[in-house]
């Protein structure tokens, strides 16, 4: 059965396109980065300066939250928008991904993914439907189904029967989300590892299923940046060019510019944040890390010419010496630097995909990028 479209594709240039998703929370601008509210907050940023930044949309992390503080507690405070005070569009992973990396004993089955959680060591299982239950307790704006994403190199037969899990999980989330609320989406995920013909056959099935959007799997655990973008061309135009398109868990400034170019409209990562937490600032010039001495007397500030006031005022060897010092202060800066950094990124494809100017735009990114940080 075909779900109803919530995204108006407003302008392509090559194969890069901008659009407008529409969720029950507002409006989506896309491409679109999603900044990663993990367990319900922004890492040392208050939400309002992630909207003041230009984000449309977070994600939040169902592993995190169905064990603390719990999907049924949640929902009689009057979901995630309520609880947090994000009030915007909220995108929710299955949990999937990150049973497989952050928890314990985890064993997958046929019938779900049971794991002990990192957090008291009690047993947990996790299935499609539950999963589907927890991100609708959640009040997800977009829901992803459950899936089994294989880490690379992998050979082949784990790829196919990881792919082949992921589309009967893909069926079982769909029949579970049927009765959601108006407007809510369901994203399947494809699968098929760094082989296209399984990229080719899971895009195919999955489209047959029928989706509100597609995101693209599997890519960005471990393998090199040039068999992710052989893939992303594989898999994209087996999509539907009338739905949105999200690469998870990607990526740096330049991973996002190479994606939309091939076709992707929204992409979510910890970057921003937790190299921001690092000490490392993401600029036109390119990653700077303000711990590195060469900062210590520098009275600049990032970019004199940024929009964004803590990028355009503070100076390098403040930045430095908050670093240095451990101070609270350094990471809160520098995370939402980096969030404000990567909309800025993203406003500019769109507004270049809109102008019809987007190959010019992706040259002088670029040229911002190796001029370094003179
Ligand atoms: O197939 C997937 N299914 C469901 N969730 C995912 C999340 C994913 N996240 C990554 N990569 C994250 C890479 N990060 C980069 C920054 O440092 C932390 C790791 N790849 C991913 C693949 C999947």
């Amino acid at each position: 059965m075909s779900l109803p479209n919530h995204f108006d594709l407003l302008a392509t240039d090559g194969a890069a396109r901008t659009g407008h998703l529409t969720t029950p929370h507002g409006v989506v601008r896309t491409p679109a980065f999603m900044p990663c509210g993990t367990a319900g907050a922004m890492k040392g940023v208050h939400w309002r300066e992630v909207r003041d930044a230009g984000a449309d949309i977070v994600l939040g992390n169902t592993y995190h939250l169905m064990l603390r503080p719990g999907a049924e507690r949640i929902a009689a405070l009057g979901g995630l928008q309520s609880f947090t005070g994000w009030n915007g569009p909220m995108l929710t992973d299955s949990g999937g991904f990150q049973v497989m990396s952050l928890s314990d004993l985890r064993k997958v089955s046929e019938r779900a993914v049971t794991f002990r959680s990192h957090i008291d060591g009690a047993k947990v299982e996790l299935s499609p439907e539950r999963s589907i239950e927890v991100q609708r307790l959640l009040g997800s704006d977009i829901a992803m189904q459950m899936d089994e994403c294989v880490r690379l190199p992998a050979g082949r037969d784990d790829i196919e029967r990881a792919m082949r899990l992921s589309l009967r999980w893909a069926e079982r989330s769909k029949r579970a989300f049927e009765s959601a609320p108006e407007g809510c989406m369901l994203f399947g995920i494809v699968q098929g590892g760094d082989i296209a013909e399984m990229r080719h056959i899971n895009a195919r099935e999955l489209v047959e299923i029928g989706f509100h959007g597609y995101a693209i799997g599997g890519l960005a655990v471990g393998e090199p940046q040039a068999v992710m973008l052989a893939m992303i061309e594989e898999t994209a135009p087996a999509l539907p060019a009338d739905r949105p398109r999200y690469l998870m868990g990607v990526g740096t400034p330049e991973d996002l510019l190479e994606a939309v170019t091939r076709g992707i409209d929204m992409f979510d990562c910890v970057m921003p944040t937790r190299n921001g937490r690092h000490g490392m600032a993401f600029t036109r010039f390119g990653q700077i890390n303000l711990r590195n001495a060469r900062h210590a007397d520098d009275p600049r500030p990032l970019d004199e010419e940024s929009e964004w006031p803590s990028a355009r005022n503070i100076s390098r060897a403040y930045l430095h010496h908050l670093v240095r010092s451990g101070e609270t202060l350094g990471a809160m800066l520098l995370s939402e630097i980096n969030i404000a950094y990567y909309q800025h990124l993203m406003r500019g494809m769109r507004d270049a995909i809109t102008a019809g100017t987007f190959e010019t735009f992706q040259k002088q990114t670029r040229a911002g990028w190796a001029r370094g940080d003179i």
